[in-house]
């Protein structure tokens, strides 16, 4: 049983989240002071820690800097009576696994704790887990919460994984890893292609956390989200009043993440004027806040990401060729999930045991049908698509097994829509090579001709995959030419689809 220590002076909410989590499963010891606890520590070792981050004689702060010199890999899940982002950015800072703010919500405390314990390997253990493991070992994940479901015991694809993160079958995937051990003990700052959802920012935490810096921050920036006029102060800060608006001061992600590692998502969309002050940060490894008078010295391990290769973006003139070069240490490049096939059920599996765990479910399997259409599908969105699809399948189901009723319709029904897909790709794949799979056989139609109710939908669904087609399957824009509302179309594409089920 895995046992949660809690330390909070106010005694009626360690009985009620005592109550909560022995109900879920766990051991629960308490300790209402800083002292206390750290004391309870010498003799027990807990597997997580929930700390409330006022204490009446110990700040928060104080001891989780306590705990962690002591028990660097303990997760520790701070507790706050208010949302403070200063205080969450402390925290995070100190190596806090997370921070939850009171009201308390079961369903919240309930999943950071499972993540918490899933993602934290043991300060005994290796870090990751890289030779093949017992079959039924996707639930590893899942054995680690006391509350996850029983475990499948039906041969699966081999998972081997660290924590949340997994590693693909594929020999791409190897190649893939092989390259993250090479490079995340140096400093080289990385660029990682690939598309979008294909898991650049799972391979950068990954690095990460097989660097010296796991223990300090890993903070992540999205910069196709950022603004011309914010960029510069998301990235660098700013001091209070240096601009209209700038009510207070700001510490930028440069700062947080100093000490750690800084990761840029899609950096060829910054501005070329952020590009400028980044060439700066990058060859003097100092940055000053916007408004600011002085320099701050800084230790970030760089790493980015590109759908486009910066070399491409340096000739179009969008990207300034000499941070390229900065930026061009060691490069990976991470290839679509539809170019490797094999690691399709692996990373479905370990979504389902995942989703299990964060529903408390137990569905054990994908239904063949579904696996054959998973084989067969694109996936344009990659990994995110996969375990989203994942997620609301799972949702939906109630046997043991997904079925392909559970799944989009789009998804479901991916090969018909192919068969009678005009012969353009999607725009968001131009550059792709087509994906190379079987022909699959077409879908039998089940659709009953002869009554007149099978007769409309059977029309209404023609009209419904001419527009799909059209608008390259987005949901939005088809509802547009045909209409109606996003509603309706989703009704109407269920309604087909529970008729072509009865
Ligand atoms: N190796 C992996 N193991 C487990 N989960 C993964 C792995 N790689 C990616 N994922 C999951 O897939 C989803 C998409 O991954 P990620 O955000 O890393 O993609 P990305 O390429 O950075 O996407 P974008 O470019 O759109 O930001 C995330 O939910 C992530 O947790």
């Amino acid at each position: 049983m895995q046992k949660i220590l809690i330390i909070d002076d106010d005694r009626d909410m360690c009985l009620l989240l005592k109550r909560f989590l022995t109900r879920h499963g766990y051991e629960v010891l308490e300790s209402y002071t800083g002292k206390k606890s750290l004391e309870l520590l010498e003799e027990v070792e807990p597997d997580l820690i929930m700390c409330d981050f006022r204490l009446e004689d110990m700040e928060g702060n104080v001891l989780l800097g306590k705990i962690k010199d002591r028990y660097p890999y303990m997760p520790v899940i701070i507790i706050t009576g208010y949302s403070d982002i200063k205080i969450a950015v402390e925290v995070m800072k100190m190596g806090a696994y997370d921070y939850i703010t009171k009201p308390l919500f079961p369903d919240e405390i309930l999943i950071t704790i499972k993540k918490a314990l899933a993602s934290e390997p043991a300060a005994h253990e290796p870090r990751h887990v890289v030779a093949p493991v017992e079959k039924d070992s996707t639930a590893a994940t899942a054995a680690t919460a006391t509350a996850a479901p029983a475990v499948n015991k039906e041969p699966r694809p081999q998972v081997l994984h660290s924590g949340d993160y997994i590693f693909g079958d594929s020999a791409v995937f190897r190649t893939i890893l092989q390259q993250i051990d090479l490079v995340a003990p140096t400093n080289y700052t990385v660029i990682i292609y690939g598309e979008s959802g294909s898991g650049k920012e799972a391979i950068a935490q990954e690095i990460h956390k097989r660097s010296k810096r796991k223990n300090k921050p890993f903070v992540a920036i999205d910069c196709g989200a950022l603004s011309k006029e914010l960029a510069g102060s998301e990235l660098f800060g700013h001091e209070k009043g240096s601009f209209t608006g700038a009510l207070n001061q700001k510490i930028g992600s440069f700062e947080l993440a100093n000490g750690g590692t800084i990761f840029l998502d899609e950096v060829a969309n910054l501005g070329y004027d952020i590009q400028v002050s980044l060439l700066r940060v990058v060859q003097e490894r100092k940055m000053r806040r916007i408004g600011g008078t002085k320099d701050t010295e800084l230790d970030v391990r760089i790493i980015v990401a590109s759908n486009e290769k910066l070399w491409d973006a340096a000739r179009k003139g969008k990207f300034r060729e000499d941070l390229f070069h900065r930026f061009n240490e060691f490069s990976i490049d991470v290839p679509p999930l539809r170019q490797r096939p094999d690691d399709i059920m692996l990373f479905a599996t370990h979504f389902l045991d995942q989703t299990n765990i964060e529903l408390g479910k137990n569905i054990r399997r994908l239904s063949p049908e579904v696996e054959q259409i998973f084989r067969s599908y694109v996936w344009y969105g990659n990994l995110r698509e996969l375990k989203n699809v994942i997620k609301r399948a799972t949702l939906l189901s109630d046997g043991e097994q997904i079925e392909a009723t559970s799944l989009p319709f789009e998804i479901s029904h991916f090969n018909k829509l192919q068969f009678e897909k005009s012969p353009e790709p999607a725009p968001s794949v131009v550059a792709m090579p087509a994906p190379v799979r079987e022909e699959a056989p077409e879908p039998a139609r089940t659709l009953s001709e002869t009554t007149l109710k099978g007769a409309s939908i059977d029309a209404e669904y023609e009209m419904i995959l001419k527009a799909l087609k059209k608008v390259n399957f987005n949901k939005s824009k088809a509802a547009k030419l045909l209409n109606i509302d996003r509603k309706t179309l989703y009704n109407k594409m269920k309604q087909y689809q529970e008729f072509n089920n009865q």
